[in-house]
């Protein structure tokens, strides 16, 4: 496995990249990761009292400029001089328009993957989530290297794979994301491409697309419509806002689909109210104040809502695995006992 140091010509601002341990695609026999990388640190089991920098995760569909929203939050950072610390977790991306700290191109090289893999029938899409997957079981050094950077930071933004479902629905995403958000506070940016979205029904099936991520992540999350400078998101403010409005455009859809749309819709009525919407335009950087309020009001949330219950959560994982511990001695200790009972019969003792 080669290991490339793909340092983007054209970054607008220059960070310190971390090199670590080189993760050969032959690294592990499983390339399914099994276990969170926090559950092996007690340190990281507890949020940390003192303020933590902001994770966020850009996750969005194809196309929908994930990358370039990192480059214009990356450059707006930059220029109020709270640089922000990048991790590129796209194994596929060619280029990239800004240096990432850590960039899983570095350690993995997806198209080697796919290549040494080729027993398994890897395609594009199965090379991506196989080199995920092997970045996922060296994911407590980028914790690690993080930890030493935090103290000095104000945000941590990270791009996930163009293949959505990659991050989203495998066993790496959820390991990496509950792992940053066990430490930091985390908040999702789901990033839509509001021109491509201008359809009822494609707006509707963005929006549960949204709604999944949303309940599976169980982090605070802010609805980005993208490219505003072509269309403005307002449209889909109103969709969300004004029930009526929306049922109106649905009637215009003539599909069999109609009915399932309408009770549909009901559904994500109740999921709009745990949302915030920005509309920008990572070309322009028009709305981008507007999408770091959102942030800070996100964080406030993750402070007051989430944070308590992801410590519940890990409190009740710890117990878990000491109750799990305590009874394995307990039965070591009994087969001890039997097996010290039985020698000592056999000794006539
Ligand atoms: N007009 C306009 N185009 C944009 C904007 N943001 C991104 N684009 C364009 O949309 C296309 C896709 O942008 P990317 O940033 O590569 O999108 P991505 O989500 O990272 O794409 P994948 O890596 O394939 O998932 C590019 O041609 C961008 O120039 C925007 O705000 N306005």
């Amino acid at each position: 496995m080669e290991t490339s140091n793909i340092a983007s010509s054209s970054s607008s601002s220059v960070a310190q990249q971390e090199s670590f341990t080189n993760i050969p695609p032959t690294a592990s026999t499983s390339t399914q990761p099994s276990q969170s990388p926090q559950t092996s640190t007690t340190a990281s089991n507890e949020i940390s009292a003192k303020k933590q920098p902001v994770v966020l995760l850009c996750i969005g569909m194809a196309g929908s400029g994930k990358t370039t929203l990192m480059q214009r939050i990356n450059a707006h950072l930059h220029s109020i001089k709270k640089p922000p610390y990048v991790i590129n977790l796209d194994p596929a991306v060619t280029q990239l328009p800004f240096t990432a700290n850590i960039d899983i191109r570095d350690t993995i090289n997806y198209k080697e993957v796919m290549k040494q893999y080729v027993s398994s029938w890897l395609g594009p899409n199965g090379g991506i989530l196989t080199s995920l997957n092997l970045f996922t079981t060296k994911f407590d050094q980028v914790l690690e290297f993080v930890a030493k950077r935090a103290p000095a930071l104000n945000h941590i933004i990270v791009d996930t794979p163009g293949q959505i479902e990659i991050f989203t629905w495998s066993a790496s995403g959820a390991i990496i994301t509950d792992a940053l958000a066990a430490t930091y506070p985390c908040v999702v940016a789901y990033i839509i491409d509001t021109p491509r979205t201008t359809n009822p029904a494609t707006f509707m099936s963005n929006m549960l697309y949204a709604c999944s991520i949303l309940y599976k992540t169980k982090l605070p999350f802010i609805l980005v419509f993208n490219k505003t400078d072509v269309v403005s998101h307002e449209f889909a403010v109103k969709w969300m806002t004004d029930f009526e409005a929306f049922q109106l455009a649905l009637q215009k859809e003539t599909s069999f689909m109609n009915s399932l749309m309408h009770s549909m819709s009901l559904v994500l009525d109740e999921f709009y109210q745990h949302l915030r919407v920005v509309g920008v335009s990572a070309m322009t950087g028009e709305g981008i104040n507007e999408f770091f309020e959102a942030i800070d009001k996100a964080v406030e949330e993750y402070e007051t809502e989430y944070k308590p219950e992801i410590e519940r959560l890990i409190r009740e994982k710890a117990e878990r695995q000491e109750n799990e511990k305590q009874a394995q001695i307990n039965k070591l200790m009994e087969d001890m006992d039997v097996s010290g009972n039985a020698v000592k019969s056999q000794n006539g003792m």
